[in-house]
């Protein structure tokens, strides 16, 4: 089992975000978040409609820089997007127009790895996600579910060392959903990449990481982090899991009546 890893390979010190508003203004969307992940680890974010986990994920993956603050990975300061660092959407990414192994296959030669090592490894990452049977297959003769399959092996042909996850699962029906998380987390036992995985869904938060990175709007920022201390896999159905749960919708509860109240106050 990976246990929270000891080295600190994603930290975030004292990190605020701020956007302009299409009305000019300055609006804070990320506020003194002060963050530590380490190799090999996977963090859940989750959080209400915009607290900033989009934001958060991206300062992480180096598509967004922070206004103060400092984002470091393996200790060098995040400066912009990092071959060795994936990011996984909701809406798969792929291209229509290529197969299945062809998709696999653009990432590695992107990386100019040539054709006869980018086969085997495509093949091999088909094979991790349960899909070598497709690989002459298009996009559009695929399920969602097999879509994000093909995403996640694209990924992992390259051998990311940190998986950058949004919301890989939001577009899926609850059992493909359901299914593709056991996929995720046997993937992650066997490829050791560290996971930020970003989503809307406390029960995927919970089924998923060793941490659970609770985020409150208002301005966005990192309310509270919970160990979740079960092993993988998870039983969604016993009483452990049901304890996390009560704690966490707790302290999502908290969140809401904390972020009212404060509404209220400035009203
Ligand atoms: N490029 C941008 N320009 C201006 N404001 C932005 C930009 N990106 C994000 N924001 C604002 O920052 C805040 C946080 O947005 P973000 O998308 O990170 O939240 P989120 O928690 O991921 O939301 P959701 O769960 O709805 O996807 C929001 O108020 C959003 O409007």
């Amino acid at each position: 089992m990976n246990a929270a890893a000891n080295t600190a390979q994603i930290v975030l010190e004292g990190v605020e975000k701020r956007f302009r508003s299409a009305r000019g203004e300055m609006q804070t969307a990320l506020t003194q978040v002060d963050l530590q992940i380490g190799a090999g680890e996977f963090v859940c974010l989750v959080g209400p409609s915009g607290c900033g986990k989009t934001t958060l994920i991206n300062l992480m993956a180096g598509f967004e820089r922070p206004s103060s603050g400092l984002v470091t990975i393996d200790g060098k300061p995040v400066s912009g997007p990092d071959p060795d660092h994936i990011m996984i959407f909701q809406d798969y990414g792929l291209y229509p127009w290529r197969s299945v192994l062809g998709n696999v296959l653009f990432g590695l030669q992107a990386r100019g790895i040539s054709a006869a090592e980018a086969r085997p490894r495509a093949l091999a990452a088909l094979e991790l996600v349960g899909l070598a049977h497709a690989a002459e297959k298009h996009p559009h003769e695929l399920s969602g579910g097999m879509k994000q399959r093909v995403a996640i092996a694209r990924a992992l042909a390259v051998e990311p060392s940190i998986l950058f996850m949004d919301e890989p699962f939001a577009a899926l029906d609850a059992f493909t959903r359901l299914h593709l998380q056991d996929e995720l987390l046997r993937i992650w036992e066997e490829t050791r990449s560290t996971v930020v995985f970003v989503t809307h869904d406390l029960d995927e938060a919970i089924a998923l990481g060793q941490r659970v990175v609770l985020m409150a709007s208002g301005p966005g920022r990192v309310q509270k982090v919970l160990n979740i201390p079960l092993a993988h896999p998870r039983d969604r159905t016993s009483d452990d899991f049901a304890t996390v749960r009560r704690e966490l919708f707790e302290e999502f509860h908290l969140v809401h009546k904390r972020a009212a109240m404060a509404a209220e106050y400035t009203i």
